[in-house]
């Protein structure tokens, strides 16, 4: 059998585009799907077009207010029907992750969308998924390296409840990690893997304002703390600070350990930037990988992927996302239990 019930947790910027991708891939039918304030169940298979057009401008965005329960410029994004529960399909609740968590038994698979202000909030999630007994696969979408032992650390419990965790399947890390993976393959030793990014998001913005407030906390002089709690002035001024256009040099991204993991490199070999420009749509720089080795009869080279730059983040955060998801729940279904990683699922060494 081929095809996959899902649920997405989190219809922010990332998590509505999910949704709005798994249209064009064969065999996945989403079935659930929730945000801060609401949950939508069908297991017949969500109207993907109806829940969208009903959060069109009205997200339950982390992008600031929704954490403080104001309103945004007459954006509603906090009250009872913010978000999904302004869909006909949706109910309001207080615990919609524990809501999906009590169909889980119908749920394949489960991509996570959620903020990561706290880097230990994914693996809790996936903790109460696995006290429930849960056996299927949880994909995130996460950026930061630490969360990754965080993950690692469960192995043990999701490999008795049978679930098989997919980590860091975004862009980057995520697809970048993968090509990574893959032009690696022509080395044997690898010297060096560099990945720079470039993401235009001017008419994306207001939907991606949680994902903005994380790059924040990449900047020097910044935490995830500092990103989580400052109002979406502070944020703005930041932003004004650097007329809209913000370079990002050595990130903590998670691509590092995760091509360690699957033994491609060292993570100190790894190392992550880009640009980010709210002012227009256009890409700031290519989003290019560049992975220098040397080969098995003694040449060095660079082999270099680049992505196009008509591609947008959301096509190349959600396209691989449920790319790695339907790869997860191969293994899953092959008895393959435990923490994966991008590069775990390319060709290894
Ligand atoms: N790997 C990558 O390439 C990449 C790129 C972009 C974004 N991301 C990640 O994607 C994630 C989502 O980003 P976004 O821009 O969609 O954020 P967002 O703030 O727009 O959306 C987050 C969603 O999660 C919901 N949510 C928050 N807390 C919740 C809770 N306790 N229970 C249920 N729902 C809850 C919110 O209501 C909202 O719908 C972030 O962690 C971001 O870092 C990864």
């Amino acid at each position: 059998m081929d095809d996959i019930n899902f649920a997405v947790l989190g219809t922010g910027g990332i998590g509505r585009r999910t949704l709005e991708v798994s249209e064009h891939k064969d065999h996945l039918t989403p079935v659930a799907a929730c945000d801060r304030h609401g949950v939508a169940v069908d297991h017949e298979g969500l109207d993907v077009d109806e829940l969208l057009a009903a959060t069109e401008a009205n997200i339950a965005s982390d992008g600031g207010t929704a954490t403080r329960g104001g309103t945004d410029g007459g954006v509603k994004q906090s009250g009872q029907n913010a978000g999904v529960a302004a869909s006909v399909q949706a109910e309001p609740t207080e615990t919609p992750i524990d809501d999906v968590i009590d169909e889980s038994d119908a749920i394949d698979a489960v991509l996570v969308a959620l903020p990561n202000f706290e880097h230990d909030f994914i693996p809790r999630v996936a903790d109460r998924f696995a006290a429930a007994g849960y056996e299927g696969v949880l994909v995130d979408v996460l950026k930061r390296s630490r969360v990754i032992d965080m993950l690692d650390d469960r192995t043990d419990r999701f490999e008795e409840s049978g679930i098989t965790f997919v980590c860091g399947a975004g862009a980057t890390p995520g697809l970048l990690t993968g090509a990574a993976a893959l032009a690696a393959q022509s080395f044997v030793e690898i010297d060096e893997v560099e990945i720079w990014w470039g993401v235009g998001l001017k008419s994306g913005y207001e939907d991606n304002r949680g994902t903005v407030r994380e790059d924040v906390a990449h900047l020097d002089g910044y935490t995830i703390e500092d990103a989580r709690e400052m109002s979406d002035a502070e944020i703005e001024t930041v932003i004004d600070e650097h007329d809209g256009v913000i370079e990002f040099e050595d990130m903590e991204h998670a691509d590092d350990v995760l091509l360690e993991r699957a033994g491609v490199c060292d993570a100190e070999d790894v190392t992550v930037g880009g640009i980010l420009d709210v002012t227009s749509d256009e890409k700031p720089t290519t989003t290019t990988v560049s992975v220098t080795g040397t080969t098995f009869d003694g040449e060095t080279g660079t082999n270099t992927f680049e992505l196009d730059d008509a591609t947008s983040m959301e096509a190349n955060v959600n396209g691989p996302a449920l790319g790695y998801l339907k790869a997860g729940v191969r293994r899953n279904r092959a008895g393959e239990y435990g923490v994966f990683g991008p590069a775990d699922l390319m060709p290894g060494f």
